[in-house]
């Protein structure tokens, strides 16, 4: 069975197919680094690296890029406010994205490409698409001709009539049609700029993605994805200036996540009705948010708020139960017992079911619902008076695969389990009575700094957590 992805291109669950075997090119638009994120900017970044694990775990080799929107007028803007200069504000902000999304389990892109470092290829691109008579120059600023890609519309199925009635040309505008939108933008006195062939300036939003999925990922890519406001008119601008440049489809699927809202209505910055990742983490285990995420349908909406953080965090803790107390009985379990195949085929046909799932529109939501089945079959499963090591390392194997695909740790980071704590305890003890005390040390300083502390009694070796 293939993976099937709802695409924004076609309107329905398309067949996944790559360009080339096994291998996926996915590019997916990241945030402009003016300030902290909040949960809803997280929501991209955590599902659509959920899809990138899932396509790995399901054998895919998977390259993917993710850029850095570090010059724009939101960080001209803030540095104006600031007093600080552009690039300052945005190192400082790509280095918080990355400590944000990283507590929240998103692995880094292969590729971080930011603007300041690609502007060559990006005037290079608008020079080609002045060439070929899709762009323009206009005192400074270059235009795309948005009219004459016949195309335009496409993703988001607008029919260009129709756009035209919303649009209009101010009293002074340099465009030759309402419609056109910037490739390059000329420097206002005192801006940050580069020099250019149109003089000094800085390219508009759209362009980076397009040069830069071309730069990194090449002509045609697999999977294009950002939230659900990107598709007009980011997406649909950065097709346009690919396609009209290299006459071939620019992505093939193209996915978008719905809005993580406040009381009906998106969170966003304009609106001021945002949590910050950085501020909501000091209070919740970042793994509970990550849950959280993923219980819904990455297309659907999802209304913030503390009850369904709260059901997060319980159903989170059901399967951290489950999981530990198979732990537990793991070291107990006695030998084979004569109903393990019949508990090796149900474990077998959870991860069928999951699978299933996932490959259905990463269905994490429903995916979540398997877990939670599994949790109840280990439940089901301790209750039986013999238990039976391959049954149980065979439910923490598919506890650990599965949860993986998804990003979310059962255990707790740097957390010691008792019996690795105990274990440890042993090598100690036994290093001692070889008068190996260097080996001791070293056990009790990697103890310490998991913050256990042990104390030597005469009755033995006690233990407690600081
Ligand atoms: N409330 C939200 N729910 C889900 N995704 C969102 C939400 N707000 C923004 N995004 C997504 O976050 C990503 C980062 O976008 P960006 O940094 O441009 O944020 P932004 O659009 O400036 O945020 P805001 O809308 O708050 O001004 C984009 O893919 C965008 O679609
Ligand atoms: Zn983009």
């Amino acid at each position: 069975m293939a993976i099937k992805f709802y695409n924004t291109l076609t309107r329905q669950k398309d067949e996944f197919h790559p360009i080339e075997e096994g291998k996926v090119k996915m590019y997916v638009c990241g945030p402009t680094v003016y300030n902290y994120i909040h949960i809803g900017n997280a929501r991209p970044a955590i599902v659509f690296d959920t899809v990138r694990r899932y396509l790995q775990f399901r054998g895919y080799e998977v390259k993917y890029v993710s850029n850095f929107t570090d010059v724009d007028d939101k960080l001209i803007r803030a540095a104006n406010e600031l007093g600080e200069d552009v690039p300052t504000i945005a190192e400082r902000f790509i280095q918080a994205y990355f400590e944000d999304v990283g507590a929240l389990g998103v692995q880094k892109a292969d590729v971080h490409p930011r603007v300041m470092e690609n502007m060559d290829i990006i005037i290079e691109f608008i020079e080609a698409l002045i060439e070929k008579g899709y762009a323009y120059e206009s005192d400074g600023d270059v235009y795309f001709r948005t009219r004459k890609f016949k195309d335009y519309g496409k993703l988001s199925h607008q029919p260009i009539e129709e756009l035209r009635l919303g649009a209009r040309i101010e009293v002074g505008e340099k465009k030759q049609d309402p419609l056109d939108f910037a490739l390059w933008k000329a420097a206002k006195e005192g801006e940050i700029y580069w020099e250019s062939p149109w003089g000094k300036g800085r390219p508009g939003w759209h362009i980076e993605c397009s040069a830069m999925a071309k730069k990194y990922l090449g002509e045609t890519i697999d999977i294009h994805a950002g939230g659900q406001d990107l598709t007009f008119p980011h997406h649909e601008n950065e097709i346009a200036q690919t396609e009209a440049l290299t006459g071939k489809t620019f992505a093939n699927y193209w996915l978008h996540n719905g809005y993580i809202q406040i009381d009906n209505e998106k969170m966003s910055k304009s609106l001021g009705n945002f949590v910050l990742v950085h501020d909501i983490l000091k209070q919740i285990d970042p793994q509970v948010l990550r849950f959280f995420m993923l219980s819904v349908h990455y297309r659907n909406p999802i209304n913030f708020s503390q009850e369904l953080l709260n059901s997060a965090k319980s159903g989170l803790e059901r399967l951290r139960t489950a999981y530990e107390n198979l732990l537990h009985r793991k070291e107990s379990s006695t030998g084979l017992t004569n109903n393990d195949e019949q508990w090796l085929a149900i474990i077998q046909e959870l991860h069928a079911r999951f699978i299933e799932e996932m490959d259905d529109d990463i269905n994490t939501a429903n995916a979540i619902s398997v877990l939670f089945d599994l949790a109840k079959q280990a439940n089901i499963y301790l209750r039986e008076p013999q238990t039976s090591p391959k049954v149980i390392d065979a439910f923490l194997h598919e506890f650990e695969t599965l949860t993986n695909v998804l990003g979310i740790k059962l255990q707790k980071e740097n957390e010691l389990l008792d019996e690795e704590i105990e274990a440890l305890i042993e090598k100690r003890i036994e290093a001692r009575k070889n008068r190996d005390f260097a080996l001791a040390d070293q056990i009790r300083d990697q103890l310490k700094e998991m913050n256990i502390i042990l104390e030597d009694t005469p009755q033995g070796t006690r233990w407690k957590r600081m």
